[in-house]
């Protein structure tokens, strides 16, 4: 199987630039998988992301946590794709439910920036995921099929795409999905893929998981076989992250 164990580390918000070298340097000293093994990729806030891709060991890369929706200009306060280009930054992460709730971001909207990053030549982290009260109702897959068709009616190759299945009820509350839970969910969206995007594009991308994922329940969720990696929150701040990159060694052994 050619799904590379994909671990995220998404900061959000957080830090100071000591903080933020602290952790660079805990990451750095680190002893992890190789990257055959597993790829691993940081997301500090935009005002870090010069220095922790300097600092930070070459093997790992960086992402930033959103960008704007089309070419940069007259729109305060926004960070365009190109810039990230320019910068020399890989990844980005968007549809980030915080955004999608706290600042109304629309599927389409959302879809849109995935489609304009993606042509300028980032890899993009694109996160999906329901509210407790729409999985209480019963809705979970229709609504991370809604989020999902929104980027797939927008984007024709998705080599360049991890999906992220972020349930909302599980993000910075401690209640992470149960494996079954993440598995579920997972393997209907890979099947979604399959019926929308082609058994390539289904066999190919990495569905990843986050959620409060921590290092004393990263491989019971790895283990699951369709959950191929990580985006990790908390946790990620901390040196138990290391401990979520080498959960990548239960996916080697399977
Ligand atoms: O939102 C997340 C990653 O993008 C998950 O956050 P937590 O790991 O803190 O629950």
């Amino acid at each position: 199987m050619s799904r590379k164990f994909f671990v995220g580390g998404n900061w959000k918000c957080n830090g100071t630039i000591e903080e933020v070298k602290k952790i660079v340097t805990t990451l750095n000293e680190a002893e992890v998988p190789s990257e055959d093994d597993v790829e691993v990729v940081v997301s500090p806030p935009f005002v870090f992301l010069p220095v922790v891709k300097t600092i930070l060991r070459s093997d790992f890369s960086v992402a930033a946590q959103n960008c704007w929706a089309r070419k940069g200009g007259a729109f305060t306060g926004e960070v365009s794709a190109d810039m990230l280009i320019n910068l020399g930054i890989p990844w980005v992460i968007l549809g980030h439910s915080e955004r999608r709730l706290l600042l109304n971001e629309s599927n389409e909207f959302v879809g849109d920036k995935v489609s304009y990053a993606l042509a300028q030549g980032l890899k993009v982290i694109a996160c999906v995921g329901e509210t407790l009260e729409q999985r209480e109702s019963g809705s979970t897959m229709a609504v991370v099929a809604a989020q999902t068709k929104a980027i797939a009616e927008r984007v024709s190759n998705w080599s360049n795409i991890v999906l992220a299945y972020e349930p909302v009820w599980a993000i910075g509350t401690g209640k992470v999905a149960t494996p079954s839970q993440a598995q579920e969910v997972h393997f209907n969206l890979r099947k979604w893929l399959q019926d929308n995007a082609g058994a390539e594009v289904a066999l190919s991308t990495r569905i990843i998981y986050g959620g409060s994922v921590n290092g004393a329940n990263c491989r019971e969720l790895a283990a699951q076989p369709d959950v191929d990696g990580f985006l990790v929150g908390g946790a990620s701040l901390k040196p138990e992250f290391i401990d979520i990159i080498k959960s990548a060694t239960v996916k080697k052994s399977a």
